[in-house]
């Protein structure tokens, strides 16, 4: 075992930042223009208070505290995140390609029809690492090094910009598996995303029970992902987990709803679940983790994590994740409403 090994994400970030090039560390933390959201992501996780429960007996954290629920759906789920290229083509042989190799989901990221202005990237002209996914699928004649983003070019080159509700029923026809929506960050979003899938597939019958609605969910868009992107896209977009409830509230159990972006703490994905995601899921933790230490440090970040969540269940009362309720947190909106 390594001596003095990083008790938290925070120094897993300090110590990426001591091992990578500083263009590839300003790629992986970086976020859009001011990085407000960047910010917000974290910040507005700090303005949740949780509201603990006492003498519950939660037994030992190990043994007691289905912290499955969460992580099954990372070690056991492979999900495939898909962009659609101008070239359709592309975007179904990979589909195609997961599938066959057994992932068990796509999730299409829908907020990115063209690259948010990642200031770092430009300054740092940035050069994208080849995908060995694209091998023999695409070629991108850019030997430019001199200017701007070379990501930025790539994604103008090739993403599709007329990305549409259309393209939803292209992928459910070329694909078997479920598809998840990553980059919802309003309820007009997710009211439209229900209406859709329960005009197809109801049929008038309990229209807005439980049962309608799952079935629906099972012929339709299987769950949608809270998501800015890691606030790489559009800034002064809303922190995600200020977004999730209105998202939430809006889908009304209809779809399983998953939050990402600022989760650095047990606490954070307390709090997520609290307020009603089915699941969270992490992006630069994880980076820092392999940067710092490879495969041990990402394995060693999701570990903390689910540690620190135990520890925030177990203080809070809660027995297992299901147990874990909307009355565990207050929100800065629940502050204010008490004012009032
Ligand atoms: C270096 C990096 C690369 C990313 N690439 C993609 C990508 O290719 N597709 C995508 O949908 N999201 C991508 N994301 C966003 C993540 O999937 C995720 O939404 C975000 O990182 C969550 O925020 P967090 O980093 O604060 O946890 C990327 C994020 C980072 C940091
Ligand atoms: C455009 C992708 C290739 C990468 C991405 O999504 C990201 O850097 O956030």
């Amino acid at each position: 075992m390594e001596d003095n090994l990083p008790v938290n994400v925070r120094e897993y970030q300090e110590l990426a930042k001591k091992v990578l090039p500083k263009m590839a560390y300003d790629y992986i933390n970086g976020g859009a223009e001011d990085e407000h959201t960047l910010r917000e992501n974290i910040a507005a996780y700090t303005r949740i208070i949780l509201r603990p429960r006492v003498l519950v007996d939660v037994l030992s954290f190990a043994s007691s505290c289905k912290i499955e629920d969460v992580n099954s759906s990372c070690n056991a789920i492979r999900f495939y995140q898909l962009y659609v290229y101008k070239n359709r083509n592309i975007s179904a042989t990979l589909v195609q390609r997961a599938e066959s190799c057994g992932f068990k989901a796509l999730v299409l990221t829908v907020d990115t029809p063209m690259l948010g202005r990642r200031e770092a990237d430009i300054r740092n002209k940035m050069i994208f690492p080849r995908s060995g996914n694209l091998e023999g699928l695409m070629t991108i004649d850019d030997h430019d090094t001199t200017n701007g983003s070379q990501l930025e070019r790539f994604a103008r080159a090739t993403l599709d910009p007329s990305l549409s509700w259309k393209d939803i029923e292209w992928l459910k026809s070329i694909t078997s598996m479920p598809i998840f929506l990553k980059g919802i960050v309003t309820a007009e979003d997710e009211l439209y995303i229900k209406k859709t899938v329960m005009k197809q597939e109801l049929t008038g019958e309990n229209e807005n029970g439980w049962h309608a609605a799952r079935r629906a969910v099972e012929a339709g868009v299987a769950g949608v992902i809270v998501s800015n992107h890691g606030a790489r896209q559009l800034d002064y977009a809303p922190a995600t987990i200020a977004a999730l409830e209105e998202v939430v509230r809006a889908v009304a159990g209809a779809l399983p709803v998953l939050v990402d972006g600022g989760i650095r703490r047990g606490t954070d994905v307390f709090k997520a679940l609290a307020l009603g995601a089915r699941a969270v899921m992490v992006g630069r933790p994880v980076f820092f983790g392999l940067a710092a230490r490879g495969e041990a440090g990402a394995r060693h970040v999701i570990e903390m994590l689910n540690g620190e969540l135990e520890v925030a269940m177990a203080l809070c009362g809660c027995r297992s994740v299901g147990e874990i309720t909307r009355s565990h947190v207050m929100t800065e909106g629940d502050r204010i409403r008490s004012l009032l």
